[in-house]
């Protein structure tokens, strides 16, 4: 039956505290202090104690409790035969551990936790590698610092533009431009000369270029050589790009190269703002904007262009284990048949989806800028929605999509938390 198979469908009520995970066992409740007959260690720290249970051991360090399960400790043993710290693999085949494994025995001194298996195999594990790495530790941080904006909030932290021989030349100019990227889920790049191959040379500095039906580096003006709104003077209200893709392109590149002519100033609002608005508002919301599944579009038959792309999922996606936002897919041009819910759960993601469309359109959220030659704007597409005014005359922009992995991955090589 419908609401027994999709139980946080039913639970949008005012009051209810956002999304809960159906598979979790009610009332689990919060952690009990550790009892009488734990297991202090030494004097020398007193902070740490533990306790064993059937499948699990329960230990507390610091501030942290945390509950380990057996075969969890047993699969990520970081002992020379099970994991292979030069290429930080798991030699260890899961399969092979006893999921009713128990350790023989247990220890603990100040730093590290020293397990025995019954095979006689020992696994130790540093207590502060445990509290970063397990569950609890892991819910009370958030993946990506970011600072989420209105239009006043971004132009008062005056975020500076990097210059573009910084940027290519110099780790600390990356870094900068990188950080401001990942804490605004938008950046710019100055004194760029205007063409399609310095741009390209600024995309691949931070990430591989996602090549897509639009091409790798793509130029577009209002010609209407595709069969997309883009391609046309006309105004483009704030939206994500290629919803309709599985896995959406991460980062839009935009470097306006020629406009001669009046209007087409950029829009760009921040959505993770605007749902953690809805979040605090009206929960409920903000929870069916995060399970009901959707279908985005785009199908064109223009010249010699012909696609039908269809890609799935919510407006809203969040990680489970913290509910933290990392992807918001909205365009409401692309937006296919909503087909995916019967109708009164369609009903109720209107007024979700509108509850969320009054605060990506808050006068206070927009934030104008007018693309110049020589500056150019990277925009978070997971984060970010981008817009444009109508404009009069030639208008000429140059660009590419980069992904998400890859931009992540220069961020983390330069030590920074993304
Ligand atoms: C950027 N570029 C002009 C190449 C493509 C525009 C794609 C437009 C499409 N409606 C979407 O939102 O995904
Ligand atoms: O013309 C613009 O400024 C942006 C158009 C647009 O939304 C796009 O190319 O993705
Ligand atoms: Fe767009």
């Amino acid at each position: 039956m419908w609401c027994q198979r999709l139980p946080w469908l039913l639970r949008g009520r005012r009051g209810s505290t956002g999304c809960r995970w159906p598979w979790l066992p009610r009332g689990s409740g919060p952690v009990l202090a550790v009892p009488a007959r734990c297991h202090p260690t030494a004097p020398a720290s007193p902070c740490c104690a533990w306790q064993l249970h059937r499948d699990h051991l329960e230990l507390r360090y610091g501030s942290t409790v945390m509950r380990l399960d057996f075969v969890w400790l047993r699969d990520h043993c970081r002992s020379a035969s099970c994991y292979n710290a030069k290429t930080n693999q798991r030699s260890l085949d899961t399969a092979s551990v006893d999921l009713a494994i128990q350790p023989q025995a247990v220890r603990v001194d100040e730093s590290t936790l020293f397990l025995t298996w019954p095979d006689g195999h020992v696994t130790r594990y540093g207590l502060q590698w445990l509290a970063r790495n397990s569950y609890e530790g892991q819910k009370q941080q958030v993946m990506h610092p970011r600072i989420l904006w209105n239009a006043q909030i971004y132009q008062q932290a005056q975020v500076p533009s990097i210059d573009c021989r910084s940027f290519l030349e110099t780790d600390e100019g990356l870094k900068e431009f990188l950080q401001n990227f990942l804490l605004y889920g938008i950046a710019f790049v100055e004194n760029v000369t205007p063409t399609k191959e310095d741009t390209e040379i600024l995309a691949k500095r931070i990430s591989i270029i996602r090549e897509t039906i639009y091409g790798r580096m793509w130029y577009f003006t209002s010609d209407f050589s595709r069969g997309d709104t883009a391609y046309t003077k006309l105004a483009l209200d704030r939206h994500t790009d290629t919803t309709y893709f599985q896995e959406p392109c991460g980062i839009q590149v935009f470097h306006c190269l020629k406009h001669e002519g009046t209007g087409g100033r950029t829009l760009l609002v921040d959505g993770f703002h605007a749902a953690e608005r809805v979040l605090r508002q009206a929960p409920e919301h903000f929870e069916l904007l995060a399970k009901v599944p959707l279908k985005h579009e785009y199908v064109e038959n223009v010249g010699g262009c012909h696609n039908h792309m269809i890609g799935v999922g919510p407006v809203l996606n969040v990680y489970p284990w913290n509910n933290e936002l990392y992807l918001i897919r909205y365009n409401n041009y692309d937006r296919a048949v909503i087909n995916t819910v019967p109708h009164d759960v369609v009903r109720r993601w209107y007024h979700a989806h509108r509850a969320l469309t009054a605060e990506l359109r808050r006068p206070d959220n927009e934030l104008w800028v007018k693309l110049k030659p020589g500056k150019v704007l990277f925009v978070d597409n997971w984060r970010v929605l981008h817009g444009r005014e109508a404009f009069t005359g030639y208008r000429q922009l140059c660009g590419c999509y980069l992904t998400q992995d890859d931009v992540l991955n220069t961020a983390r090589l330069l030590g920074l938390q993304a």
